[in-house]
């Protein structure tokens, strides 16, 4: 069987090593370099660079000064995204898949690439997004590449992508301006978790610009009846499907597909971003599913729990939706939290029907937290409780929340 995966980003990766267990695979990317989106613009940069803006933040909480300069935090990002890049070939190759480097287009049932047609049984489309254009400003997968001297950013949009930069840049010394037009930050999370995470950016000196549209030229922002000058604009929302030379596959915004990943087409299937999720988590088990089942498999994708994660310190996570019965359990309760002097921040978990239906935690190791609260949402309260956490450790505040909830 022959089958042909386009785009080497988490989806496409996990696609073709999973369809490799029985196919003979190509794999078509368009870019020089392996990776997608997450390894060369997205989630390993922006984790790399974030490291030595978490060690200056730890050091500044015990009164000790450290700093880096960006181009530190770049040279971070270039060493991992070397690795991770060269790490995808390695996978790819090991498995036997063949990679073409080109633009691939689909036409009747076949992928083009240049004037080449290449023959498959089977298709897996995990072309991912793009970054968005907008006059005047740089995006997110820029940041790592920036080659200029900045003091100041002015960061349009308090979403996840918008919070995690403003954070990042912020502990690197950086004048950092969040414009938002919604009323708060992260608008479309819980509001405990809105209200705390405003409160602490103010604290560490983001100032935060509400409740208007921006117009924006070049270096200055127009918010309300203000104008304000930064030496960056950094855009953080709006990225597009990369669906050029795909549009005879059925789509709204995003490809269409049902829980199987099929999109309804012949042997033809679509994973990741192009999906309409965005994390890198969901586009690598999407790319399981689909890459399993172009092959004959049957295997379902299953959305409960999926966990995300905001990179900032503390960190941010959540998971499901918290409009149940919730318990809150701050951390300033938690001995280890206190033993670190870690105590900002919350768990918050919510129940439905004697069941976790979702959490949020703002809080020291908040990523540990909401994994282990999103394997807990597939049991049974009973069951769950019977979860024993280690002493002391952060755990226990989800361990807490589960002794206090009363049905
Ligand atoms: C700044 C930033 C930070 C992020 N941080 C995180 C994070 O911490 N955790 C997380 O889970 N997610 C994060 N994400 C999201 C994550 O990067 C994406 O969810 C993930 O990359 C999606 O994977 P994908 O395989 O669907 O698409 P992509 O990674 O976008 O890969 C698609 C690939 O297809 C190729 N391609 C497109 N069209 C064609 C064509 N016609 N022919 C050939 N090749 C083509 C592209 O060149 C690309 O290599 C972040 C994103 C950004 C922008």
């Amino acid at each position: 069987m022959n089958i042909t995966v386009v785009g080497s980003g988490p989806a496409g990766l996990y696609a073709a090593i999973s369809a490799a267990r029985t196919a003979k695979v190509k794999l078509v990317e368009k870019q020089d370099r392996l990776g997608g989106t997450c390894v060369l613009y997205g989630c390993i940069p922006s984790k790399a660079m974030l490291h030595p803006s978490i060690l200056a933040y730890e050091l500044s909480r015990l009164g000790r000064k450290i700093d880096f300069s960006f181009d530190e935090a770049q040279k971070f990002a270039k060493e991992a995204i070397d690795r991770l890049s060269k790490g995808a070939e390695y996978m790819l190759e090991s498995q036997g898949v063949e990679v073409i480097h080109g633009t691939a287009t689909y036409r009747s049932g076949k992928i083009n690439v240049g004037n080449e047609s290449i023959e498959s049984d089977g298709i897996v489309i995990a072309t991912g997004t793009e970054k968005p254009k907008v006059n005047f400003t740089i995006a997110s997968d820029d940041i790592p590449y920036l080659n200029k001297d900045f003091n100041s950013v002015a960061v349009i949009g308090g979403g996840v992508g918008g919070v995690e930069y403003s954070w990042l840049i912020k502990m690197l010394g950086k004048d950092v301006h969040i414009f938002e037009k919604q009323n708060e930050i992260l608008p479309y999370l819980d509001s405990d978790l809105r209200r705390e995470v405003t409160k602490y950016f103010k604290k560490i000196g983001i100032k935060l610009h509400l409740g208007h549209d921006v117009t924006i030229s070049e270096n200055k922002v127009r918010f309300a009846d203000e104008e304000f000058s930064a030496d960056l604009i950094l855009f953080t929302f709006g990225r597009k499907p990369l669906l050029d030379g795909f549009e005879e596959i059925p789509h709204e915004k995003w490809i269409r597909v049902d829980e199987r990943m099929y999109t309804g087409v012949g042997n033809i299937y679509a994973a990741g971003d192009i999906t309409g999720s965005f994390t890198a988590h969901e586009a690598i088990n999407k790319g399981v599913v689909a890459g399993l089942n172009v092959i004959g498999n049957k295997k379902v994708y299953s959305p409960i729990g999926v966990p995300k994660v905001l990179y900032i310190e503390p960190q941010i996570a959540y998971v499901g939706n918290t409009n149940g019965k919730c318990v809150k359990i701050n951390m300033a309760e938690v001995a280890r939290a206190i033993a670190e002097k870690e105590t900002e921040g919350f768990v918050k978990i919510c129940f439905e029907n004697n069941k976790i239906v979702g959490a949020v935690a703002f809080s020291e190791r908040a990523e540990e937290i909401i994994s282990l609260i999103s394997v807990l949402m597939r049991s049974t309260l009973e069951e769950a409780r019977e979860f024993i956490a280690p002493h002391p450790s952060y755990l226990e505040a989800v361990w807490e929340a589960l002794r206090r909830f009363e049905p």
